[in-house]
């Protein structure tokens, strides 16, 4: 078994719990609480620049061409096309993504950014490629999984959402990070192995968290505290 099909047994139960959770059940449904779906956004367009950040924090780790060229990709499709998965829920709010710009972190939101940033300046490569990996993965199996049981047609609500997440360029994104990290997992140390492993499945957890983080509307204890919740 490769060491990301280990990782992928292991999280088992919590991609299952993903999938059972009240927002991605709901996305299938077609029906969500707007209020939850406009705190997503917010909370979401904030962690994807987080994401294209950490990518770049990788680039400086990288010593390898190719994989400068694979994380510049990433970087581009993060900010010219995961846009549109967003544009999708801005339409059911009936909401301009431009109102649901620059807010706040909720805790959650800010928990796992602050954990993508603290393996990327403090790890290695293969600690970076497995904190990153459940994003993608996660989310082109909750494409699948509603592809299979919710078989959506074009005027379903969240048909756009659903079909970006099931695209060729998310597989290969996922694949090739799988890739990538098998191989740096051949000549890793238990310890950095148990590094890795450690980081893949909180980011595991912290999906399942982002979408309840969404669902419950997670704010601070005392959200009127503007100057300490706003994230750097
Ligand atoms: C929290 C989260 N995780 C994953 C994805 C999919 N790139 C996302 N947009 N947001």
């Amino acid at each position: 078994m490769s060491f990301t099909d280990q990782l992928r047994h292991d999280a088992k139960p919590i991609f299952q719990a993903i999938f059972n959770h009240p927002f991605v059940k709901g996305i299938g449904e077609g029906d969500l609480p707007k209020e939850a779906v406009a705190h997503y956004v917010k909370a979401n367009a904030e962690y994807l620049h987080a994401f294209m950040n950490v990518y770049g924090i990788a680039i400086s780790k990288c010593s390898d061409r190719e994989d400068i060229a694979f994380f510049k990709e990433n970087i581009e499709f993060v900010l010219n096309s995961e846009i549109h998965p967003h544009h999708n829920l801005c339409a059911y709010i009936e909401t301009p993504y431009e109102d649901l710009q620059g807010y706040p972190l909720p805790p959650t939101a800010d928990h796992y950014i602050k954990h993508m940033k603290t393996h990327a300046h403090e790890g290695t490569l293969g600690e970076i490629l497995a904190v990153l990996l459940p994003c993608p993965w996660t989310y082109l199996e909750i494409g699948d999984y509603l592809m299979e049981h919710v078989q959506p047609t074009p005027d379903h609500p969240f048909y756009e959402w659903i079909t970006f997440y099931v695209n060729d360029e998310i597989k290969a994104t996922t694949n090739q990070l799988r890739k990538k990290l098998d191989a740096w997992a051949e000549t890793a140390s238990p310890r950095e192995k148990k590094a890795m492993k450690d980081a893949f499945i909180k980011s595991c957890q912290l999906e399942w968290a982002f979408w309840e983080m969404a669902y419950r509307l997670e704010t601070w204890p005392t959200s009127s505290l503007k100057e300490v919740t706003s994230h750097a």
